[in-house]
């Protein structure tokens, strides 16, 4: 859920609370003020600055000190709530953004640019433009989620990875904001925040490059949910209106003597032996309806005052033997004491009128304790850590550890030396005690008056309703502390989140930018090969028309060709089939049936040898057309393999020859001889030829033919005799001629065949068509290449198109985004945090 401007519900009810919480605070403060004069209004906030106290304001009375603390305080409260409220809008709004960039991403996913990691010189080069400190908390969404700020503040941080200190970063940035948009190439440098971390060491950059881009969405994805968690984190941080306070120390330093001072209340055990082996956070007791408990927690993390499973309640008489008990520290982690203090706000530390302070007391610290305090000093919500020593025992090995480790992570700690009382030469002591801060923690040494205190904490009167004044150094400490847990409260709290919504923004900045080029060049080479291919597309629709037109007619004309010739060829084979009997020698009358087979078979055989020419010439004028289609489908498509083959043509086994059968009115044939002048019988008699023998049916048959011929008269009269001679010269007759005769009728009869059965017709057409089939074997794979390279090209169009839309569209939207988190980064650089002047204002 979120509202109209996209800042989920949670965040609202968080600074409803932050307003309630607040606010009742304030308005009694400023009930008791004086009238505004004594507020200077400050532009830059937009808030009034309260006057900050000269040294010669220490000589004025403590109800006049004690007025202007309070005016200052209530104004303090008022410029922190005012940056707090800023920011909480600003996290709200950088949330919707990230929310907006994931789902682009997710949509199209986004360019991210591989700088490459800027050397030495591009960095000063940087450096020269944007003043970068080390001094400000900076913590990644990763480095927060994983190693939460080490006490107090994230100074460890900027060791790895320099930050831009925000005030300064105000004027470096609009500086390089030209028309409200940044300068391009001035950004070009490793991501702040955004940086895709792909623990390959160096190489991350090379690898970037060669990543998918769908690998490289994902990852920014993750760095985007991250980014989401670590802001919801940060508005919860900047929400809460509460500071923690973790007292430390060696063991029986007077830690809970200490903390009880601050309380003005005998509340945790003190003793000479090591008592406390509990975490004891005290708080106060408005905070839980105003009811005094004891909450012993067995898991902090689920731990919710509302929820009484979470926790046992205890008695507040038992409180001791609980911190006491050593079983108390096996059984649970931490204990919460929710306290009543009926002190002034000006006197109480819990309850000093602007902010929600815990005090957290620790077990003393020992070479097995040490790391789970350091641990626990390290947590987001430490504002401050107090670290209490013995005056009379210094350091011991563990507490230099401890604050060794602080040093090292940059961090002022708050020191009190306590048990001062029992010093005699306080001099020495004080001068011991520097010099070992000195050499522990630099950073805390040089603000040593402010932040190193020589105080006997068992001497505060803790009677109830006691007039008696403090110590001035106590006094002075309590003074100090409130203002530096002020101070960090700004530090913790509000620079971690500016830093990190001014570092996430110029990142976006930083990814629109390249964005926004690299979809304005996409889209330029988009349109450009778009342009370009064009031609080529059209030139390749008339192509295709044009090369179907000419394989179409270039084999047709191939095909009818083909048929032609084998036609011709064919009815020349059987115009001159009688060619065909030359080579066959005659085997004599009594085997003349043979030679009539034999006669059919060398007919066929011709023919189909002429066939076979056909087919032969019919494959060479295919190759030849095939050869020039491919040339011709080559010019337009390039190289490529031809397909067809004419090997393949005429391979299936038919038989071509043309089969006769020999009859027996084959053998007699009557021809009109010109010799004779007249008409003469020429008859082949039915002879047994291979063992056959002609009916008697036929032979009378015959005989009576030929009595009609001669004429019943003369039949009579010469009968015998013209029937003997005729009947001799019928015989030699017919045996001379049979061999003619059977030649003649054989060929005549194979000529017929070939008319009747449509010989030529059918092997001319078979012929054509077997040309035809290569021809359109390799006419479709020239069409299905043309479809082909038409095809590739329409989808190259088309994803031209596409990207030149996307890529329009990209550019838009990084347009937006550029200028939205350009408008924003100078809202939440104009969120004024100035921690330095907060502590000294609280000074009284
Ligand atoms: N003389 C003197 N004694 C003190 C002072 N502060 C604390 N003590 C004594 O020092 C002893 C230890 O005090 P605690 O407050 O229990 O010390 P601690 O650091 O909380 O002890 P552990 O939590 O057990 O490590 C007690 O006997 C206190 O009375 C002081 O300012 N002066």
């Amino acid at each position: 859920m979120s509202d109209i401007y996209g800042v989920p519900s949670s965040m609202l009810s968080a600074r409803r609370h932050l307003r309630r919480n607040s606010s009742p605070n304030f308005d009694a403060l400023l009930d008791d003020t004086h009238p505004p004069s004594a507020l200077v209004s400050s532009p830059a906030s937009k808030v009034q600055t309260p006057i900050v106290m000269s040294p010669s304001t220490s000589s004025v009375s403590p109800a006049v000190r004690t007025h202007q603390y309070r005016l200052n305080a209530a104004q303090e409260h008022r410029t922190y709530q005012d940056s707090c409220q800023r920011l909480l809008t600003h996290i709200g709004s950088v949330t919707t953004i990230c929310d907006e960039l994931y789902r682009n991403n997710k949509d199209r996913a986004v360019f991210y640019p591989a700088y490459p990691k800027a050397n030495q010189q591009q960095q000063s080069h940087l450096l020269s433009q944007r003043p970068i400190t080390v001094s400000v908390p900076m913590a990644t969404a990763s480095q927060l989620d994983h190693h939460p700020p080490a006490l107090g503040d994230s100074f460890h941080h900027h060791q790895r990875r320099p930050s831009i200190q925000s005030d300064h970063l105000a004027a470096s940035t609009s500086s390089t904001l030209v028309g409200g948009s940044f300068h391009a190439g001035f950004f070009k440098q490793e991501f702040n925040i955004l940086h895709l971390d792909l623990k390959v060491g160096h190489a991350s950059t090379n690898l970037l490059t060669t990543l998918e881009k769908s690998s490289i969405g994902n990852l920014l994805d993750e760095k985007l949910q991250q980014c989401k968690r670590h802001l919801d984190n940060l508005y919860t941080r900047v929400a809460d209106t509460s500071s923690k306070v973790l007292v430390t120390g060696d063991l029986n330093a007077g830690k809970s003597t200490f903390v009880n001072a601050l309380l003005k209340r005998e509340l945790l055990p003190a003793d000479q032996q090591p008592c406390t082996n509990l975490f004891c956070e005290v708080l106060d007791a408005t905070i839980n309806d105003g009811l005094e408990q004891v909450h012993a927690i067995p898991q902090v993390e689920k731990y919710d005052r509302l929820n009484r499973a979470t926790y046992h309640m205890v008695e507040m008489r038992h409180l001791d033997s609980l911190i006491m008990d050593e079983e108390g520290g096996d059984r649970y982690q931490m204990v919460k004491i929710y306290t009543n203090d009926a002190r002034a706000t000006q006197e109480s530390l819990l309850h000093n009128g602007i902010v929600d302070i815990a005090l957290i007391d620790s077990p003393g610290l020992n070479t097995d304790s040490v790391k789970t305090t350091a641990v626990f000093a390290r947590q987001e919500e430490i504002d401050v850590v107090v670290f209490v020593v013995s005056a009379e025992n210094h350091f011991t090995l563990s507490g230099k550890e401890f604050l060794w480790n602080a040093a090292n992570e940059k961090t002022h700690i708050f020191i009190v030396v306590n048990r001062f009382d029992s010093i005699r030469d306080k001099d020495r002591c004080k001068r011991m005690i520097l010099e070992q801060i000195r050499q522990l923690s630099p950073a805390t040494y040089q603000d040593a008056d402010d932040l190193v205190h020589f105080v006997s904490a068992g001497n505060v009167d803790l009677e109830p309703g006691s007039r008696k004044l403090d110590e001035p150094d106590f006094a002075r400490l309590e003074e100090r502390l409130r203002a530096f847990v002020l101070g960090n409260r700004t530090k913790s709290k509000l620079l971690p989140a500016k830093n990190y919504l001014v570092n996430l923004l110029l990142d976006i900045g930083v990814l629109s930018e390249a964005n926004q080029a690299d979809a304005a060049s996409k889209h330029k080479d988009a349109s450009e090969t778009l342009e370009h291919d064009m031609p080529a597309y059209e030139q390749l629709l008339r192509a295709r028309d044009r090369m179907e037109k000419q394989v179409q007619r270039l084999a047709e004309g191939t095909v009818m060709a083909i048929q032609q010739q084998t036609a011709d060829r064919l009815a020349g084979a059987a115009d001159q089939v009688e060619n065909a009997l030359q080579p066959l020698a005659y085997p004599g009358f009594l085997l003349i049936w043979q030679y009539a087979q034999d006669l059919c078979e060398s007919m066929a055989q011709a023919m189909v040898q002429d066939i076979l020419r056909a087919e032969q010439q019919a494959r060479d004028d295919s190759q030849q057309c095939l050869d020039k289609l491919h040339r011709m489908a080559q010019d337009e498509l390039g190289d490529f393999p031809r397909v067809a083959s004419v090997d393949s043509m005429f391979v299936r086994p038919r038989d071509r020859r043309l089969v006769i059968d020999v009859e027996t009115t084959d053998f007699f044939d009557f021809v009109v001889d010109d010799k004779l002048s007249g008409c003469v019988l020429s008859m082949g008699a039915a002879a047994m030829v291979g063992g056959r023998m002609m009916g008697f049916k036929d032979a009378v048959s015959s005989l009576w033919n030929m009595s009609s011929m001669v004429g019943a008269h003369n039949l009579r009269r010469f009968a015998l005799p013209v029937l003997g001679l005729a009947g001799a010269t019928v015989l030699v007759y017919v045996v001379a001629d049979m061999r003619n005769a059977v030649e003649r009728k054989l060929v005549r009869k194979f000529k017929q065949a070939v008319r009747d059965t449509g010989y030529i017709d059918a092997h001319a057409l078979r012929i054509g068509r077997g040309a035809r089939k290569v021809f359109r074997v390799e006419g479709y794979e020239i069409h299905s290449r043309v479809q082909k390279a038409i095809e590739a090209k329409e989808q190259k169009r088309n994803d031209l198109e596409l990207l030149i839309h996307s890529s329009q569209e990209s550019m838009a939207y990084f347009t937006s985004l550029l200028e939205k988190s350009t408008a924003l980064l100078d809202k939440v650089e104009a969120v004024h945090i100035d921690q330095s002047r907060i502590e000294e204002s609280l000074k009284i």
